[in-house]
């Protein structure tokens, strides 16, 4: 399928069928059984990397699967072993910006679910909008505004098929308050409690970064941090029944004032998540670990 095909898709999201026919795929070529999947943001694929014993699947090859067409994102599902933990990991992900629908930026969170996934971990670069949050600073997402919802549009919008979840799914405890407490206790564990942060993360459709007025708008009601990301992910994840747990890089500083010539770039995303990788890297290995006891208590 040529990109423009690919990229083009159409208002319909994908039925079972067409999922089942990727998570297959991606069974028969491997032996691991994760049940943790991760989603890595901008310039924070490098964990897929640290994964051992681990199947490569670009994502041209796998049935059904859109492609990658941002920079920092590789575009290959990595399947293997962190710390002895089955994970299945997206080094790269779909933004509605790439022209994709928004039941397509989340289709892959269903096929992990067919998968055997019940736990998710989404990461994102995004802006700091709380004046208080520093360049480097991770922020736990402990809620979202789903812009994109109060426009109409969803990832759940069509036909809802009983087999991913119900027609009304509630998402007040998108993210898990459990998963919260234990990276807390991780991050004070790790002496990282000084740049951790929780917040309110809102997804616009980009490509554009925000202007002025949109930023302070967003100030106004309520939102940390700032991304084009994510929110699909959640909502597809929640719907099915999944355990979510998120985060922000923060790599920039949302510019509120209008006396300065300096501006958000996407260079200076990437070079931030370079910076703070090995961090992150740590804290979601360990997050992985404690997340796998607890599946297999519960
Ligand atoms: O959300 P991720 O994929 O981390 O990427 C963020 O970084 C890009 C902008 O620099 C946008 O794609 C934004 O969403
Ligand atoms: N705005 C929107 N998306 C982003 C930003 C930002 O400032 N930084 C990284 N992703």
């Amino acid at each position: 399928m040529c990109l423009e095909e690919t990229v083009m898709g159409d208002d319909t999201p994908y039925p079972f069928e067409v999922i089942k026919e990727s998570a297959d795929y991606l069974l028969s070529g491997t032996q691991h059984r994760p049940k943790i999947g991760v989603i890595c943001g901008s310039g924070l694929g490098g964990l897929a990397d640290q994964l051992d014993e681990r199947d490569v699947f670009p994502y041209e090859s796998i049935p059904n699967f859109p492609v990658s067409t941002v920079a920092g994102h590789a575009g290959r599902m990595v399947i293997g072993l962190l710390s002895g933990v089955p994970v299945m990991c997206m080094q790269g992900r779909f933004h509605a910006y790439e022209g994709y629908p928004l039941w397509k930026c989340a289709m892959p969170v269903r096929v992990m679910k067919l998968m055997g996934v019940s736990h998710i971990i989404v990461t994102n670069a995004a802006g700091g909008l709380n004046p208080e949050y520093k360049i480097g600073d991770i922020m736990i997402i402990k809620d979202h505004i789903n812009m994109q919802g109060f426009a109409g549009d969803s990832p759940l919008r069509g036909r809802n098929d009983e087999r991913f979840g119900p027609r009304f799914p509630a998402m007040n405890n998108a993210y898990d308050k459990n998963l919260i407490a234990m990276a807390k206790k991780i991050v004070a564990d790790m002496n990282l409690t000084n740049v951790v942060q929780e917040g309110v993360y809102v997804m616009l459709g980009g490509p554009t970064y925000e202007t002025v007025a949109e930023l302070n708008m967003l100030r106004i009601i309520g939102v940390d941090a700032v991304g084009m990301s994510t929110v699909p992910e959640v909502v597809v994840a929640r719907h099915c029944g999944m355990k979510v747990f998120a985060f922000s890089l923060i790599t920039n500083q949302c510019i509120t004032q209008y006396d300065t010539d300096a501006q958000a770039n996407h260079e200076e995303v990437i070079e931030v998540a370079n910076i703070r990788k090995k961090d992150l890297q740590n804290l979601a290995r360990r997050i992985i670990v404690n997340m796998s006891e607890e599946y297999q208590e519960s």
